[in-house]
């Protein structure tokens, strides 16, 4: 069965043409139009978990007169290294890649950062498509250009703004995706919810269980919403000078999170807690109502994301949260709510409120 294709616009800016997501069914066809007619070589590169997948796109890529390779990389984070990108670079280079040639990322989050950055970083920046295959990197990752790497200090320290030319998001390709990273996407989703789209709650809050499978009533309607949420700011603000930073709603210690489980954990599971972590944060600076703040935790919990995490990490985690990128100087930023769909900066909030924040998620 072919049904149509949703295709939302992100506009161009800041020297980039603006693409489309597309969300369907059956999107491959889509992809030999988005390479173009100038590419001569075509990389795939995809995650251990996605080798027959990889194959197939090549093998459809030749069969359509491309020079088309696969370069398969580790799964999830493992990907996001210095080490991967340089074996990528190496590839490329024995490839005899030129800058009319093509980036195809394919995967979740991790492979199309790492996709993303080598692309933007490949003879000082080349074209690349993006074709998410988790949910997170449908309704967040694959769109805004925002592309990069982890290093031990910190999560996605080393990166570029370099905007893909195309998303295809292929509901399909959900079907193999294993629950708790289907869960994990959610968390984004969630996010969209809470930073500007509240119907997304709603919809979330009708029927949780079913939101947890790509099965359920709503799945279209919650990533193309949240796809809409991320489209329409970074349509705005490709380079997060201003408004983009609503994004990152829950990441200030979500990343910190991360760092300290060295990338092993999930990236929504952490930002789940660091977004009850911002709703504390704004309900202890007078900003945001109980209701909304506890809204936070029922909505999490409902779909089964974590919410807590250990006290005696908090001295860590501050230190990592001081090399955020919206931090400026010695002063931390957070984005919190002032109520629902109601965004702000808290600037260098008082340490002790910080440490009381930290308390209501640590138990
Ligand atoms: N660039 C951005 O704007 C942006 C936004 C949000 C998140 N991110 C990044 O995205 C990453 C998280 O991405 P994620 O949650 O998609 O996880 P992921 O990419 O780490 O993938 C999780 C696991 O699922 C596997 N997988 C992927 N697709 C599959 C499929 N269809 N079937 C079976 N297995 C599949 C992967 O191989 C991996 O093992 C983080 O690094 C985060 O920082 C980036
Ligand atoms: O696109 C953005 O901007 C975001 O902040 C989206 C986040 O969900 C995403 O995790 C992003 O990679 C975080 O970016 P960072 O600049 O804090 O590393
Ligand atoms: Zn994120």
């Amino acid at each position: 069965m072919t049904d149509s294709i949703v295709r939302i616009q992100v506009a161009g800016s800041d020297g980039h043409a603006p693409y489309e997501v597309l969300i369907g069914h059956q999107l491959l066809g889509e992809l030999a139009p988005l390479i173009g007619p100038k590419a001569k070589r075509v990389a795939v590169i995809h995650p251990e978990a996605l080798e027959a997948t990889g194959e197939a796109i090549r093998e459809d890529l030749v069969a359509q007169g491309y020079e088309a390779i696969v370069l398969q990389v580790p799964n999830a984070e493992d990907a996001k290294s210095a080490e991967v990108a340089a074996y990528c670079w190496s590839v490329l280079g024995q490839t005899g890649f030129t800058r009319s040639d093509v980036i195809v990322g394919l995967g979740g989050g991790s492979t199309t950062d790492l996709a993303g950055f080598v692309a933007a970083t490949w003879l000082r920046g080349v074209r690349w498509i993006s074709v998410p295959t988790t949910l997170l990197g449908m309704v967040d990752a694959a769109v805004g250009g925002k592309t990069g790497i982890n290093i031990a200090e910190g999560k996605n320290m080393v990166g570029a703004f370099h905007p893909p030319a195309g998303v295809l998001a292929d509901l399909g390709t959900l079907e193999t995706l294993g629950k708790h990273d289907y869960v994990s996407g959610l968390a984004e989703v969630i996010k969209a919810g809470f930073i500007a789209d509240p119907v997304i709650l709603d919809l979330i809050e009708q029927d949780p269980e079913a939101a947890t499978t790509p099965a359920g009533p709503h799945t279209l309607e919650l990533i193309r919403r949240a796809i809409q949420v991320k489209a329409d700011v970074v349509s705005g603000d490709l380079k997060e000078s201003g408004r983009r930073e609503i994004l990152n709603y829950g990441h200030t210690l979500g990343h910190a999170i991360e760092r300290n489980e060295r990338y092993k954990w999930r990236h929504g599971a952490a930002i789940s807690i660091g977004m009850v972590f911002a709703a504390e944060l704004g309900r202890l600076a007078g900003r945001l109502d109980d209701a909304t703040a506890d809204r936070h935790r029922t909505v999490l919990a409902s779909v089964g994301l974590p919410l807590t995490y250990r006290a005696d990490a908090w001295p860590k985690l501050l230190d990592a949260m001081k090399i955020d990128k919206k931090s400026r100087g010695d002063l931390l930023r957070f984005i919190v709510l002032d109520g629902l769909a109601k965004t702000s900066v808290l600037e260098g909030p008082d340490p002790s409120l910080l440490v009381a924040a930290y308390a209501e998620v640590s138990g």
